[in-house]
């Protein structure tokens, strides 16, 4: 097995249920026996479970390789350095997606097409996504990207593939016709600001030319900043339909804000990591471009890295006339990120706003954190902040996680010396509940890494009845002014 059964089966809780890997994650010691290039990667650890160095890229590009050979029937390559996904977190867009496409909140495929037709947003080398989707499910994929390598490689990657090679098309961005953020915009492009080919090219595009006009620049200080190649408007043909759009945006700002995970090495160059304004500007384009282009697609889709980011980019979208705004989250390892799904269609369901339902789970950003302070010194914090209460709490370093159980008692205290509520959580109560209405609760915190110096604190509650609606959120801001306090000083 590759995993710990612990990791494992948080992993599996998060994966979608139709993922392939969410009941059978990759064996390694099959895929060795199968794969003779593969083999010379596998190590077994004293435990007698197969691994591999996550540090070296090419052990993590060979997996995938033989992942997509073994289990999708893929021929699959890229250049060195490239960005080189991880097939079980991507399948997991792709099913989201499939979940999206077959739901009833919006009208169902156009009438004159059985196969739905995505377009990928910066398909990169590897064009996971429009082979997944194809080879998977049969759509029709444009994957779009505009860095030569990019191109030549997904190119070769859907000419590898004849069986699928007729549902790909690999499109050129044309760096010519630099983006323009609203219609306004769009009537002189390059009036408010282009950024150049060349500049570009070095991950370090700036913007030149003078600024939009007040009324036409974001809110909240999100989306500036975004003068790189046009994304969806001028590239998306005139008339041309599609039931979804999606993205793996570059992330970050600065290659040193990429930083590296020195537990994994999955390569990635500046082209597909960085993009200027990072990305919530790469984002709120999107959404410009979705408003110029509105039921073009169906579903406008994209991941996004960081939570702060996906506030932000929410409220964006109700202010843009959204019908529907969807959210999902998914975990790979210490990873989470968060996929965002809009829509102009009209809703044909009523939708009751997220804070109507019950929480079971909540989360924060616990940001700030000095070099010397690391996800484990949360979680032991964490671990005392309850047993100082005097619940029992037992930190499990093997997953990240800590357990949780608190008495009715104890819930009542934690109640009692609740002095603030109701910043950006839903609290449901704000008294101090009578004893006999409380039962025993048993939770979860988990922490995971965003950022360097950034962590999200995720608290899951584990019983399905919920004892006292508000008692979970209550205990759980608690916790989060506590941890707040103790490692992010400064930072409110
Ligand atoms: C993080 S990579 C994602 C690659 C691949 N989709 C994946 O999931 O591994 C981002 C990709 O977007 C491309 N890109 C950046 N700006 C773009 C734009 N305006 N239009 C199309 N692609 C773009 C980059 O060249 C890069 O290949």
């Amino acid at each position: 097995m590759a995993m710990g059964s612990k990791k494992r089966k948080r992993e599996r809780a998060t994966t979608h249920p139709r993922n392939k890997y969410s009941d059978n994650p990759p064996d390694f010691s099959l895929l060795a026996s199968k794969y003779s290039t593969f083999a010379p990667y596998v190590f077994y650890s004293g435990d007698g479970r197969p691994r591999i160095d996550w540090t070296d890229f090419n052990a993590t590009r060979e997996l995938t390789r033989v992942l997509l050979h073994h289990d999708h029937g893929l021929n699959w390559w890229i250049p060195d350095g490239q960005l080189c996904p991880t097939v079980p977190n991507r399948s997991n867009y792709i099913h989201w997606i499939e979940d999206l496409l077959s739901s009833d909140i919006i009208p169902k495929v156009q009438a004159d097409r059985n196969t739905a037709k995505g377009f990928d947003i910066g398909t990169g080398t590897n064009c996971i996504y429009p082979l997944l989707g194809a080879s998977l499910l049969g759509w029709k994929f444009v994957g779009s990207d505009f860095t030569d390598v990019a191109l030549e490689w997904a190119e070769k990657n859907v000419k590898s593939n004849p069986h699928i090679s007729e549902l790909i098309e690999v499109r050129r961005v044309n760096m010519e016709n630099p983006a323009s953020s609203s219609e306004e915009l769009n009537d002189e492009p390059g009036k408010y600001g282009q950024c150049t080919d060349a500049d570009f090219n070095n991950g370090k595009a700036v913007v030149i030319g003078p600024s939009p006009p007040a009324h036409l620049q974001m809110p909240s200080g999100i989306g500036k900043g975004y003068g790189g190649p046009p994304i969806l408007v001028g590239v998306v043909k005139d008339g041309e339909k599609f039931d979804f759009c999606m993205c793996n945006p570059p992330f970050f700002e600065t290659i040193e804000e990429a930083g590296l995970n020195p537990k994994t090495s999955c390569g990635g160059t500046v082209q597909e990591m960085v993009c200027p304004g990072g990305e919530s500007a790469f984002i709120t384009r999107i959404i410009e471009d979705s408003v110029q282009l509105r039921q073009s697609f169906r579903w406008y889709t994209s991941m996004v890295g960081r939570k702060a980011n996906l506030k932000v980019l929410i409220s964006k979208l109700w202010e843009v006339g959204a019908t529907i705004v969807k959210t999902t989250e998914f975990v790979q390892g210490q990873t989470c990120r968060w996929g965002l799904a809009w829509s102009f269609l009209p809703a044909s369901k009523k939708i009751l706003p997220p804070h109507v339902a019950e929480k079971n789970n909540m989360s924060f950003m616990l940001e700030g954190l000095q070099r010397h302070q690391s996800a484990f010194d949360v979680l032991q914090s964490v671990e005392s902040y309850f047993c100082n209460i005097g619940a029992s709490s037992k930190l499990d370093s093997a997953s990240f996680k800590v357990d949780v159980t608190l008495s009715a008692e104890q819930c009542n205290t934690i109640l009692k010396t609740q002095t603030q509520i109701g910043t950006d959580q839903d609290i449901l109560i704000s008294a101090n509940c009578p004893s006999d209405q409380l039962n025993d609760m048993h939770l979860c915190v988990s922490v995971f890494q965003q950022i360097p110096g950034t962590l999200l604190v995720k608290g899951l509650l584990l019983q399905k009845e919920i004892p006292v609606p508000g008692v979970f959120s209550v205990i759980f801001q608690q916790l989060q002014e506590d941890l707040k306090s103790k490692f992010s000083k400064g930072i409110r």
